[in-house]
């Protein structure tokens, strides 16, 4: 579990999240969405300590973040950057074998390779990373994220670069893990695949939290006319069918 209170982050001069409280529970895939701008990936680097907070607090599993030295925050927690940088052309195994730290080299390929079934890459194990597509690319970061076997995961746009049918799976492994009994945090732009597949959304605007809870009730019609600037409903389940004609700009 996640317990943030009050907090507040500053970038240059400027602040990007303010007062925010939230409580990220175990068990559940929690959605950050919001337009761009609005704070969800500084949101998500404090969490894993990788951004000074002004003021606040940021608790993880029951542990103030600060207390925890650099060693138990990467035992604890996994994160995926938003900007997904693969400086060598390693093998798509070795690469996910970088998130089995603590593991001997054969259990470590043994678990690797396992992440690379899951992510649909066991025929691309033995290729050279750059030899493979970008949303295959995508697809061994997210096996090495995987393979950290982390009780906390935050993922910044993880669905960047992913087809439409490993968008949906994607959500639904993270979805898997959240049941077996981790803190699952993504930030994602499509509202609709957040509707269907997260637990709770958090909406975040100007750095705000400006609604929360299971999606029907975050993704309510102000939100989605004020924060989003267009229309949708509900339709049977979580599907939400958005107007297709975008509001004009300001119309709120
Ligand atoms: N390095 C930086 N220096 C100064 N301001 C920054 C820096 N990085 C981000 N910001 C500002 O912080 C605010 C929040 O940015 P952030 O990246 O957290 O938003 P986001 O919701 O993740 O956006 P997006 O959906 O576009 O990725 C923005 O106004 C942005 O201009």
């Amino acid at each position: 579990m996640i317990d943030i209170r009050n907090l507040d982050i500053d970038m240059g001069r400027s602040r990007v999240v303010s007062k925010l409280t939230a409580r990220f529970e175990t068990g559940r895939l929690h959605a950050i969405i919001g337009p761009n701008g609005a704070g969800k990936t500084s949101l998500l680097k404090a969490i894993c300590g990788l951004l000074p907070s002004a003021a606040g607090t940021i608790r993880l599993a029951g542990h103030d973040l600060s207390a925890l030295s650099l060693q138990e925050r990467a035992r604890l927690m996994a994160y995926l950057p938003q900007e997904r940088t693969i400086a060598w052309d390693l093998k798509a195994i070795d690469i996910a074998a970088l998130g089995c730290a603590g593991l001997s080299a054969e259990d470590s390929r043994r678990h690797a390779q396992q992440q690379l079934v899951v992510m649909g890459l066991s025929d691309k194990a033995e290729n050279s990373v750059f030899s493979l597509s970008g949303g295959q690319r995508a697809r061994v970061l997210l096996a090495r994220l995987l393979a950290t076997d982390a009780k906390i995961y935050c993922l910044d746009e993880p669905l960047t670069a992913l087809d439409p049918a490993w968008q949906r799976r994607m959500l639904e492994v993270l979805k898997a893990r959240a049941v077996q009994g981790c803190t699952v945090i993504v930030s994602i732009h499509d509202i609709g695949l957040a509707a269907q597949f997260a637990d709770d959304l958090w909406v975040l605007d100007q750095g705000r939290l400006v609604a929360h809870g299971v999606p029907e009730v975050a993704l309510s019609d102000d939100v989605l006319r004020q924060v989003f600037n267009i229309t949708g409903m509900f339709t049977d389940g979580r599907h939400l069918r958005i107007d297709p004609k975008a509001l004009p700009e300001h119309s709120a």
